[in-house]
């Protein structure tokens, strides 16, 4: 019998030598996620023996300085700690190259630092480049590559050039569709690799092993025995970091559900791919995105959106100011650092249940979770006169934190009458495992020094989800009648409209 996951643990691709190059590797990101997750790749022994890395930002610096700033921020972020000797053999190979993304002569003189490095290899050398800017530079960065032919290897042995684009990508179909056109006229879709980093997390991967690795999910795992799916991301942060500025253009809607969450909810909701390679996954997830049931009216959009901003409250024992007076926001700002939305997936399989999602800023606490609730069975048996059994079935798969999966089933209470409590089977990677999940930049660095793009966006999806969005944006900003705007106070759940958009369904948020 053929079985897909054969092939991945026989022959997925093993991560080849390269140079990484890294665009804004002065900023944030780069400092924070990237050097950590190729920091923990080395103290792991899977960093590919002769990865070197270049930062490419506007400032001054030398080699040295740019590693001095990398080594404090990885002292206070790296999972598995620092270890100065394995930081001294990692930082051997990263050095600076100061250069303005605008500036043609800085990718020229970049290409002859990369020769350089390949002739100490002794040849010819594949080439990784990240782009970690402000999206305002992507297309520059993508044409002054191709400009100074790094776009390319024509060498005939074997080296690759690829290209890992950031989020967001575009703000709305026509900007993604522009940057697609960019990309693909730049690099071969084949060496790009649009990074959403959900997908590069172990629970999000275990969505299809849950699924398709376990014979007992795939039988119940539609409208006949589902009732309805839950997919939430709860922050406990605001603007820190001085994000107020990006955020505000953005909102909760084009930031996390455009693309982490429709990302989960594919995974959750595809068919099953004829096998795994990054086509035949991402052929089953676009066909998800198709078929979103599209709210292109504002009326449907009011029905089935909620979009709230929060106000002054308390989150973890803290004063937090409200959304509006938070820095670098407009103070009469219209958008949402909260949503919550009802999507129907119109397929055989999905017809009728309903996929509720919502993502706030300053909720009680972090977590994302995708909660499977199963339907009631019948009451033939356990009648009112027994009290009822107390809920269906509910499998929660935790993406974060706490990783694992639980499941929620009904169990008699021992003793002589029958009387029934709900208790919960959980398993936690930590324990199961006996240790911490890598974090997803190690996972997607890896994959694309492999090849492998399966946990990267691939063009139609990334337009799919636009169409999507764009419609309720639209309704949102674009409509004599603006649509309400709703409050809720921040360390709370969100707004009391999102818990009406599930009563008016007869059901309810869970609590996390
Ligand atoms: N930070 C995060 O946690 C996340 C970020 N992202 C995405 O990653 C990307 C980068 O974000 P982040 O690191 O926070 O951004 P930052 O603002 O912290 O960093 C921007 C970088 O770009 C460089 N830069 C800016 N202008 C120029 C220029 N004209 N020429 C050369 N270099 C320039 C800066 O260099 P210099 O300092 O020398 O001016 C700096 O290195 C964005 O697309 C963001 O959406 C995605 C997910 C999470
Ligand atoms: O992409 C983004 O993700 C983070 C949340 O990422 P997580 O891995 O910490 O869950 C979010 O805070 C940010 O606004 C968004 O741009």
């Amino acid at each position: 019998m053929k079985n897909p996951f054969r092939k991945d643990l026989v022959s997925r691709s093993r991560p080849e030598p390269c140079t990484v190059v890294i665009f804004g590797a002065t900023g944030d990101l780069t400092h924070r996620k990237l050097v950590p997750a190729l920091y923990n790749l080395q103290v792991e022994g899977a960093l590919p023996a002769g990865v070197k890395m270049i930062g490419f930002a506007r400032r001054e610096k030398s080699d040295e300085e740019f590693r001095q700033g990398l080594e404090k921020l990885n002292k206070k972020v790296s999972r598995s700690g620092h270890d100065e000797a394995i930081w001294a053999e990692f930082a051997q190979n990263v050095h600076y190259h100061q250069s303005e993304f605008l500036d043609l002569d800085g990718y020229r003189r970049l290409s002859e630092t990369l020769d350089a490095i390949d002739r100490e290899r002794g040849g010819h050398g594949s080439r990784l480049f990240y782009i970690a800017s402000s999206p305002s530079f992507f297309d520059d960065i993508l044409e002054n590559l191709k400009q100074a032919g790094l776009n390319q290897c024509n060498c005939g042995e074997g080296c690759w050039a690829r290209v890992i684009v950031e989020k967001p990508f575009g703000t709305d179909l026509p900007t993604a569709q522009h940057l697609n056109r960019v990309v693909n006229r730049t690099f071969e879709e084949k060496d790009t690799y649009r990074i959403d980093h959900y997908l590069g997390k172990e629970t999000a991967q275990n969505i299809m092993v849950l699924r398709f690795a376990n014979a007992i999910f795939e039988p119940l795992w539609n409208n006949r025995s589902i009732d309805h799916i839950q997919i939430t991301c709860s922050e406990n942060l605001g603007m820190e970091g001085g994000r107020g500025g990006y955020y505000d253009k953005a909102g909760a809607l084009r930031d996390m559900v455009q693309n982490h969450l429709l990302q989960l909810l594919s995974l959750v909701a595809m068919e099953p791919p004829t096998d795994l390679s990054a086509d035949g996954v991402r052929d089953e997830k676009v066909k998800v995105l198709r078929s979103l049931r599209q709210w292109d009216t504002p009326e449907l959009v009011e029905q089935n959106v909620v979009r709230a901003q929060y106000v002054a409250g308390h989150v973890d024992g803290e004063n937090v100011v409200g959304y509006r007076e938070e820095d670098r926001v407009d103070p009469e700002s219209m958008t949402e650092s909260y949503v919550a939305l009802k999507i129907l997936v119109d397929t055989w399989r999905w017809s009728g249940v309903p996929f509720y999602v919502r993502m706030g800023k300053q909720l009680p606490k972090k977590a994302t979770e995708i909660s499977i609730h199963f339907k009631e069975p019948p009451t033939v048996l356990f009648n009112a006169l027994s009290g009822g059994v107390p809920g269906g079935n509910v499998l929660v798969i935790r993406i974060q934190p706490d990783e694992g999966i639980s499941l929620r089933m009904v169990s008699k209470i021992p003793g002589s009458s029958l009387r029934m409590e709900p208790v919960k089977m959980d398993f936690h990677y930590s324990t199961s495992f006996g240790k911490g999940s890598p974090e997803a930049y190690e996972r997607l660095l890896l994959d694309s020094m492999a090849g492998d793009a399966t946990l990267f966006a691939r063009r139609d999806e990334v337009e799919e989800a636009w169409k999507f969005i764009d419609h309720i944006e639209r309704a949102w900003h674009e409509v004599k009648r603006p649509l309400k705007m709703s409050e809720y106070v921040a360390g709370t759940w969100g707004p009391k409209d999102a818990d009406d958009l599930l009563a008016r369904d007869g059901r309810k948020w869970r609590r996390l």
